[in-house]
């Protein structure tokens, strides 16, 4: 999947603005951002439910109008409900049937028991509850042996247990292959499924890569009594500072950390701070995602 300038207002309101990024095979590819970010509204410009105002999609090698690209696309959508009337193994036969592919019923019931429903397989969903019916838009978005999966906050509903499962799901398609695009709120999940992430905010691309070079950066937490002002700079110099009362994080320029931290408590000692502790960390996503977010709206 591919997608180039893409652009959506709402009104006055920009809510996409200039978006690129691609999702390949075997790939799994997180989006994250704060609430309105525009992630969902990529996502339904991706699958062709928004018209975008400007970009490209290609989806599997079509372009994203062309109905045939989406039928190897497997989609759950942040909000849903499915008829309330028809059982769980109703509701895949339909979704099956609407695909255009051709999967045996008992492929179709291998992938509710995926899902951990092969118990209610016979029951009617309007009788399900909220994490039921988050796994059955589940089971809906693999059922038709899709080659792109497209889920928007699939965990939401779920309690711990739904959300190991879910990662094992998203694991087992990146190994047949599958491109796997996932926007989630829950930064630690998107921590240990994802090969790359994109980081929206207000509709632009604030951030993306690797897991590897976007928490590549190390920080050094220093605890320390009596900074002064030319201590602060000091450590500025270095890289961005957060401060909450004795504790202290910099940011280290990558690479550099060998030189730059005993240079730096020589300074500081020598500046007169008396310096507790010292701790070199790698950051995890979710620092490096408020910290992202916090320079772009500094
Ligand atoms: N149908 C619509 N009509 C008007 N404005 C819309 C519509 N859909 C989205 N927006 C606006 O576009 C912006 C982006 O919304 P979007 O739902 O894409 O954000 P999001 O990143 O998915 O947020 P969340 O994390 O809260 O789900 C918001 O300002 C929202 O109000």
């Amino acid at each position: 999947m591919w997608c180039s300038g893409l652009r959506k207002r709402y009104g006055k309101r920009t809510a996409v603005d200039g978006v690129s990024f691609s999702v390949g095979r075997g790939e799994v590819v997180g989006l994250l951002g704060p609430n309105g970010a525009g992630k969902t509204s990529v996502i339904k410009m991706l699958l062709g439910l928004v018209r975008p105002d400007d970009g490209e999609v290609l989806l599997l090698g079509r372009p994203g109008r062309d109905p045939r690209a989406r039928e190897r696309v497997g989609y759950l959508p942040e909000l849903f409900r499915y008829q309330p009337w028809l059982t769980a193994a109703e509701v895949l036969t339909l979704h099956v049937r609407l695909s255009g592919a051709r999967v045996p019923a008992a492929e179709q019931a291998d992938v509710l028991a995926r899902v951990g429903l092969a118990a209610r397989s016979g029951d009617r969903v309007g009788g399900f509850s909220k994490g039921m019916q988050q796994r059955l838009g589940l089971a809906v978005a693999l059922v038709a042996r899709p080659e792109l999966v497209v889920l928007d906050e699939p965990t939401s509903a779920l309690d711990p247990l739904g959300r190991v499962d879910v990662r094992d799901v998203v694991l087992d398609l990146r190994e047949r292959g599958v491109a796997v695009l996932l926007n989630s709120h829950l930064i630690g999940e998107v921590e240990r499924v994802c090969d790359r992430v994109v980081i929206l905010d207000r509709g632009r691309v604030a951030a993306s890569g690797t897991l590897a070079e976007l928490l590549g950066q190390r920080e050094l937490r220093l605890r320390l009594d009596g900074l002064t002002p030319a201590a602060e700079a000091r450590m500025a110099a270095v890289g961005a500072v957060t401060r909450t009362g004795r504790e202290v994080t910099v940011a280290l320029p990558a690479g550099e950390e060998d030189a730059v931290v005993p240079a730096l408590v020589a300074d500081l000692v020598g500046l007169g701070v008396r310096v507790h502790a010292v701790e070199p960390v790698r950051i995890s996503l979710e620092e490096r995602l408020l910290g992202i977010l916090r320079e772009e709206h500094a």
